[in-house]
């Protein structure tokens, strides 16, 4: 059984500086990778079947991403194993922190290596983005700034910080923010160095705050203790702390209904972190 992590990220800012012909927004923002997500268990099946347990109230078998990225990869390399895939799910869906994206990548990254089908993580990448915009940077495995339409990314190093990330009670689709009219779609461009410097925002904040009085009412009550942004599209909002202590301290004083959790912020993602260390044992060189 192969057991490995799948990580949640945040938007650490999100500028929206135009939109295609094809509807797709240009976009820049930095993912900030978490040590915090799901677990996902994979072991290998002699059949074709793909069978994931437990399923995900409301999202059937076949829109799974988990079983969508199996597919995906069994296709593209037309091997002809199956596998049996145990889900741990921490992650808040629709939250605006990559939970399908990321169970999306940590499949085609496990199952690549348990049917040893040895794809590059740049192939591995280019089959993610069929299944999600936020899918190749999971599969790339550094906190990084993006581009183009968040397909444009490098490695960036960012400073350690611990983040309080709350989940106010909103479901929001991407889709939906995206296509809303209001939306700031005019930001220039800026350099990495500005956003360093400590710029850059959430396009999609405003118009998330106005339609879901709920979120409005998280960022007010977090901005009181340190800056609060939106991350994605939502629902979830986030602040840095320096350390864990003071994250955990204002965590423990939120309101009762706000939920949430405390997380580290890391440069590398947990899941090649946890890759490299079972090739250290089993002495394979790292793929990638
Ligand atoms: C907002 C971000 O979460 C930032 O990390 C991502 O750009 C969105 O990533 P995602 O959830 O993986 O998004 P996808 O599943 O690829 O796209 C969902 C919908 O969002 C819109 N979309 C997405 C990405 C983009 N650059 N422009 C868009 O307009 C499209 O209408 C698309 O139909
Ligand atoms: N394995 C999965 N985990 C979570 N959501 C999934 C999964 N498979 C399919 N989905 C669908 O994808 C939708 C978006 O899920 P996800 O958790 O990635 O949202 P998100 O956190 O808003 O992501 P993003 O920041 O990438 O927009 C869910 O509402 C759900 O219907």
């Amino acid at each position: 059984m192969l057991t490995l992590p799948s990580p949640a990220k945040l938007n650490l800012f999100l500028h929206i500086n135009g939109q295609r012909q094809d509807g797709y927004h240009q976009l820049q923002t930095v993912f900030q990778l978490l040590d915090y997500g799901d677990t996902l268990a994979f072991s290998p099946r002699p059949d074709a079947k793909i069978v994931l347990t437990p399923e995900i109230p409301g999202v059937s078998t076949a829109d799974n991403l988990i079983v969508r990225a199996a597919e995906l990869l069994r296709h593209a390399t037309g091997i002809n194993l199956g596998a049996n895939i145990e889900l741990q799910k921490r992650l808040p869906m629709g939250g605006g922190i990559g939970g399908g994206s990321s169970n999306a990548a940590t499949t085609l990254l496990a199952l690549n290596r348990l049917w040893q089908t040895k794809l590059d993580l740049p192939s591995l990448a280019k089959l993610g983005v069929q299944l999600g915009a936020d899918v190749p940077v999971f599969v790339l495995g550094n906190s990084a700034w993006a581009e183009g339409i968040g397909d444009v990314i490098s490695p960036v190093d960012l400073a350690a910080k611990w983040y309080l990330v709350i989940r106010p009670h909103a479901h929001i689709s991407t889709a939906e923010i995206f296509s809303q009219k209001k939306l700031t779609r005019d930001t220039p461009i800026i350099k990495v160095a500005a956003f360093l410097e400590g710029g850059g925002k959430n396009d999609c904040q405003d118009v998330v705050l106005e339609r879901y009085p709920q979120v409005k009412e998280a960022v007010d009550w977090l901005n009181f203790f340190s800056p609060a942004k939106l991350t994605g599209t939502g629902a979830c909002i986030f602040a840095s702390f320096d350390s864990e202590a003071q994250a955990k301290s204002v965590f423990a004083n939120r309101p009762e209904h706000l939920e949430g959790f405390v997380a580290k912020g890391v440069n590398r993602s947990p899941l090649h972190t946890a890759l490299s260390r079972l090739d250290s044992v089993t002495g394979v060189s790292p793929s990638g």
